[in-house]
């Protein structure tokens, strides 16, 4: 019968099934026979979970016996994705898994797909914060990741008749197995009311801080496994919660209403992430996001200080915190207070103090993604932290002077931006208030020291370092691609699986017929699943033997998605008018969410929508071209994207892309690369090699150049006809003959200002694009290059990454993995 047809569980897989049903009879509740796929899944996810817990508990208990230092990574995002299948993979239990779930009738793969991707962030920031989180404890470092647990991460994207639309994401809806509600840890956050300044038994000014309102932070606690689960970290995210859940003498006066309200306003400091990723919304709620966390995390980690050393003066020998951008700034204020007025410290020692144990991460050079804060916004939300910033400042600008400073600088330096209304720069803050403040490639790192810093690098020279990105390679190539992963692992041994710098020992294999066939199989194979997910998301049949192009990433003008759609109608209209060249077939895939005010970026989306609807019906290009652009890019669908693509676009305005990190997981799984010199780009060039990887297009100094000089968009218009006719049927509606001026804004915009620079590099683009059909043609000279990309991408592993961070910033011990 049914039962008997099923596989038997032998060794780790029966007792791991056990473990199972055990957890859906008594955690879940349901009779085996009657579950449904949610329920197996909860079963399962609680079943690792006991596996990783008795990890986490030896891991915590070994930090407290050793006594060393810990990091703590002050992030508003965490982009998390799912854990079931990289938390198995980290224990070693995936195929143990699969074979106890198969001996019941239960596919993986199928309930797998059924967890809620935890969508804490928005883009590259809030996904390094994930990948940082599980290098950390694989490579030994004792850390908590500290966040907000969002109600609502990041919105779900529809498209609808090709337009973006946003609905609430909630993520919690079938509850979340991974965390442990620590209702004992709440920590009180004030805001606004007063600071009474008194006189102390020393003569010297004693401040109190009596805030207006105070709200409680209560702590979620997720472990972080490492590879091999050989440690466990922490991501404590903090929940609002009112103090007083009901105000019942409102209740009582019948303003059923007016007795939430306390509450409502309370709560809603956890209840959504700001979809913004580059524009400040610049509102209170955000700022109370910002402080709410960084205060509950700096009262976390010094009680834990001072339970273990008693010391609050040792606290920078044994607590590194990272501030991962600006978000959460206000923390060099924070533990200024919590120095001074509760631990009496003096201002100087406090400084120092602060300095030693702070350190700051920029990731953008963007000046609108700069936060500042208006000083009124801050001296009523924050009146103590705006006394402390304003000596911040004073003691700041006086070293300024001493070191020579001109008025000029002086301005540049000043925390207080005296223009625009007065404002707080929260950069200028993060910077004063840290030891090392480093950017997220090496050109970036450099762009950092000639422009926004350029002053403050002056004043204060050698706190600029460079840290470049990665990612970790378990999610990104062992979860994502197992059909590579075991590819490499028979040919070059588990080594790499360690040290993902070992994956050079794949070089040899280059050239190698046998291995390229079935490198090319594995890609065949990962395409086929995508168009699968194609075929079921859009209706749309595209071939795997194409050239799958792909640009997934989060909309933004200065990542030219623009650029590319421009170049795939230049390439339509030469197809249709050269039908009998020899094209190659080329799928365009494309994803990204906008942020949701960001008119211009939505209309992006509806031109590559429009243009997809015309292409993917035109018998004239049969199928040599397809368009698709998937909805709700997140980071499950990135992990069946990347390792379908053939080539990555990386074409971002040269010194606008402080690093990138997609373009490290394409080329981590065998795409190659088009690209212009920018962010990490140029590191991936160095290393994989100049003949591996197309770069076009102006670079950082000749950007710059142009707009110094004034950008001429006409000019390149007129220069190139194929754009000049591609820009004619865009702004005559060609592409939307319900709306012909729908893109005419989108047109004018180029041609009268083109900020990004897309009408200066669309010739070398669109060559270079050529040049990339015309290898096409040659699948093992196109293979060995894919090939040697996987080879020599082991150094953009986080891996690498955390130990930079560990040997040159956080000074703390890492470990060899395996
Ligand atoms: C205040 C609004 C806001 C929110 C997020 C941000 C982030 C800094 C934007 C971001 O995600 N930056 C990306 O960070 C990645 C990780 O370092 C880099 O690889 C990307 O190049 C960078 O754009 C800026 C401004």
């Amino acid at each position: 019968d049914e039962a008997s047809a099923l596989p038997e569980a032998t060794g780790d897989a029966r007792s791991f099934r056990d473990l199972i049903l055990a957890k859906l009879t008594y955690a879940v509740g349901k009779d085996p026979i009657v579950a449904r796929d949610h329920d197996w899944l909860r079963a399962l996810s609680l079943a690792l979970r006991d596996r990783i817990v008795d990890r986490w508990m030896a891991t915590t208990r070994g930090v407290y016996r050793m006594g060393g230092k810990r990091v703590y990574y002050f992030s508003l995002e965490f982009l998390i994705g799912r854990l079931l299948k990289d938390g198995l993979n980290n224990m070693g239990l995936l195929g143990t898994a699969r074979e106890a779930l198969a001996s019941v009738g239960v596919d993986l793969d199928v309930i797998a797909e059924l967890e809620a991707d935890a969508a804490l962030g928005n883009g590259g920031l809030g996904r390094l914060a994930a990948c940082f989180m599980e290098s950390m404890a694989t490579v030994g470092v004792p850390a908590y990741g500290y966040g907000i647990r969002y109600e609502n991460g990041l919105f779900r994207q529809n498209i609808i008749d090709g337009w973006q639309t946003e609905s609430p994401e909630n993520w919690l809806a079938y509850g979340n197995p991974w965390e442990f509600p620590r209702r004992e840890v709440a920590y009180e956050i004030g805001f606004g009311g007063a600071v009474e300044a008194s006189e102390g038994w020393d003569g010297s000014a004693v401040h109190a801080w009596k805030p207006a309102e105070t709200v409680l932070a209560v702590a979620h606690d997720t472990p972080v496994v490492g590879w091999r689960g050989l440690r466990v970290n922490t991501l404590r995210l903090w929940s609002a919660r009112s103090p007083d859940p009901i105000s019942l003498d409102a209740f009582n006066a019948g303003d059923h209403i007016g007795a939430l309200t306390a509450r409502t306003k309370a709560e809603s400091i956890s209840r959504v992430l700001y979809p913004a990723d580059s524009t400040p919304a610049g509102q209170e709620l955000r700022l109370r996001q910002e402080y709410f966390f960084t205060s509950a995390s700096l009262q976390d980690l010094v009680r834990r200080h001072l339970k273990q050393h008693r010391e609050i003066r040792t606290l920078a020998q044994k607590a590194a915190v990272q501030l991962n951008d600006t978000h959460p700034a206000i923390a060099v204020a924070e533990l200024m207070r919590i120095l001074i007025d509760i631990h009496a410290m003096s201002w100087a020692d406090a400084f120092a103090l602060t300095r030693d144990t702070i350190s700051y991460t920029n990731h953008t050079l963007l000046p609108e993604a700069l936060e500042s804060w208006p000083v009124p916004l801050l001296e009523r939300l924050l009146p103590r932290h705006m006394q402390i910033i304003y000596a911040i400042n004073a003691r700041v600008l006086t070293e300024a002077r001493a070191a020579g400073a001109t008025d000029a600088m002086i301005a540049a330096v000043s925390i207080i931006d005296e223009g625009h209304g007065r404002r707080v720069r929260m950069g200028n803050l993060a910077f004063v208030g840290s030891h090392k403040v480093n950017g997220v490639s090496a050109l970036h790192s450099e762009l950092m020291k000639e422009t926004v810093f350029r002053d403050l690098n002056t004043v204060f020279p050698g706190r600029i370092t460079n840290k470049t990105n990665g990612i970790t390679p378990r999610r990104w190539l062992m979860t994502a691609n197992p059909g590579l992963a075991g590819l490499l692992r028979e040919t070059i041994g588990e080594g790499f699986l360690d040290d993902a710098e070992k994956l050079v020992a794949l070089e040899p294999f280059a050239r190698d017929p046998g291995f390229q066939e079935r490198f090319a199989a594995v890609k065949h194979a990962n395409k086929a699943r995508l168009a699968k997910t194609i075929q079921q998301t859009l209706g749309l049949r595209v071939d795997p033997a194409a050239l799958f192009d792909v640009q997934v990433k989060r909309m933004h003008e200065y990542k030219r998605q623009l650029l590319n759609i421009l170049e795939t109608i230049a390439l339509y209209n030469a197809i249709r008018t050269h039908p009998e060249k020899d094209w190659v077939p080329r799928v365009k895939v494309f994803a990204g969410k906008a942020a949701a005010s960001y008119t211009s970026a939505k209309y992006i989306i509806k031109l590559i929508n429009d243009v997809a609807k015309m292409v993917n019906t035109d018998p004239a290009v049969r199928n040599l071209l397809k368009v698709a652009f998937l909805p709700n890019y997140n980071v499950s669908l990135a992990e069946v994207i990347i390792p379908a693509a053939d080539l990555s676009e990386q074409i971002s305005t040269a010194g606008m892309e402080a690093s990138g990190t997609g373009n490290m997981k394409f080329a981590l799984n065998g795409a190659l690369t088009i690209g212009t010199l920018d962010g990490a780009n140029v590191e991936m060039r160095d290393h994989v090699g100049a003949d591996n990887i197309f770069i076009f297009g102006l670079t950082a100094a000749e950007v710059e150049a142009r707009r110094a000089k004034g950008l001429n968009p006409r000019a390149n218009i007129e220069a190139d006809p194929a754009l000049a006719e591609v820009l004619d049927a865009v702004g005559s509606g060609v592409f939307s003959p319900a709306d012909p001026q729908r893109h005419r804004g989108t047109v004018d915009n180029l041609t009268n200002s083109d900020w990004f620079l897309v009408t200066d590099d669309f010739t070398s683009y669109s060559a270079m694009q050529r040049r990339i059909d015309a290898l096409w043609g040659t699948p093992a000279a196109w293979r060995e290059k894919a090939i040697l990309n996987v080879a020599r991408m082991g150094w953009f592993s986080s891996d690498r990454t955390i130990r930079d961070y560990s040997d040159e910033i956080w000074g703390l011990p890492t470990v060899k993995v395996g």
